[in-house]
């Protein structure tokens, strides 16, 4: 009988809620925002669906922290999103105001829930929710690694015109444009891609994954929700699960990679505590390399938020 709150109504907090509401997995879904009604709009609408579509999900929307006691796993989606000609990092002095305050008022009325940070700059948004929260690191890990890769696998699926399903990939480092996709771990089927597409392609491949983000804010105006929101869920029913899957997200690191003190994409297992495992890759000299630049742009931002005091 969990309990599941989505704080952010907008475009990537009710996709995510609408995705875990379809999974039928949780008795309840409180979705907050600060707009007003907003929230229950939304989560009148996406329960509305309900009969349509067969699930028995509660979804109900609020502004009321209140609402949210209790719960099991809060998903962060609350805050501003770029626009074209923006980078993530340019969000930082608003955003990590609102995360703050988002984690400072949920933790007033759950002792200890599971945070999932998808706010934006991402890295260092998920750190702020962690300070915040006093919770251990194992409760309190980003989104990014799951959609990050999810671009990655779409691309390749369309390059070898394969399902994507078939397509297992790994990435690291921060959610920005030095993030870092990993063809060496990267399969179709059990076999290597290397053995399917030519070095330039693939490279290609790599590079407009890394932008990935930016490549929708252009079309779009603002940035993506649907897989973001879906990439979310797929986390939220892995812990309802207790599925121990394995997939990139942002944590916590203490020593791994050669870092320390800083959150970043890696391979995390994840379970009804929340990290049961953090897995350190055998990286080449090359790949350790991408993933130390990474982690240096990562903290360059972080720098920032701790000048802000928030
Ligand atoms: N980690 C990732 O991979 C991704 C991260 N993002 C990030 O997620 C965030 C949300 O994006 P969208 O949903 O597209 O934006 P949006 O503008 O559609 O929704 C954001 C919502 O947050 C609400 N909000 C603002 N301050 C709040 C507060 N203090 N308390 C509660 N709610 C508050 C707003 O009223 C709004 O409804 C952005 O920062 C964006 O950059 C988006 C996509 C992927
Ligand atoms: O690009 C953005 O600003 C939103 C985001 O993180 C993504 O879609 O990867």
């Amino acid at each position: 009988m969990s309990k599941v709150t989505i704080v952010g109504a907008g475009n990537v907090g009710a996709t995510a809620a609408n995705v875990l509401a379809h999974k039928d997995l949780v008795k309840e879904v409180v979705i907050l925002d600060i707009k007003g009604d907003f929230a229950q709009g939304k989560a009148l609408d996406s329960y509305q669906q309900a009969s349509v579509d067969g699930f028995s999900t509660r979804l109900t929307g609020t502004s009321d922290y209140a609402d949210t006691a209790n719960s099991d796993i809060v998903v962060i989606t609350a805050g501003i999103p770029r626009k074209p000609g923006m980078s993530r990092d340019d969000l930082i002095s608003t955003n990590a105001k609102i995360v703050t305050m988002v984690t400072r008022s949920i933790m007033e009325h759950s002792k200890n829930p599971i945070i999932i940070v998808v706010s934006n700059p991402l890295d260092v948004m998920t750190y702020a929710a962690y300070k915040a929260s006093g919770l251990p690191k194992s409760r309190v890990f980003g989104m990014a690694g799951i959609l990050d890769t999810a671009r990655y696998r779409a691309f390749l699926s369309m390059a070898l015109d394969v399902s994507s399903k078939d397509i297992q990939a790994m990435l690291l480092g921060g959610h920005g444009d030095t993030m870092v996709p990993l063809p060496r771990y990267t399969t179709v089927s059990g076999i290597p891609v290397t053995e399917l597409i030519g070095e330039e392609e693939l490279e290609a491949i790599v590079q407009r994954t890394k932008k990935g983000g930016g490549e929708l804010v252009k079309l779009m105006g603002t940035s993506a929700w649907y897989a973001p929101g879906a990439a979310a869920a797929q986390m939220v029913a892995a812990i309802l699960r207790d599925e121990q899957r394995i997939f990139p997200c942002c944590a916590f690191l203490e020593g791994e990679y050669g870092q320390d003190g800083i959150f970043l994409g890696v391979p995390v297992k994840l379970g009804k505590d929340g990290i049961s495992e953090l897995l350190e890759l055998k990286l080449n000299e090359a790949e350790m390399k991408l993933m130390h630049d990474s982690a240096d742009a990562v903290r360059d931002v972080l720098e920032v938020y701790k000048g802000m005091n928030v």
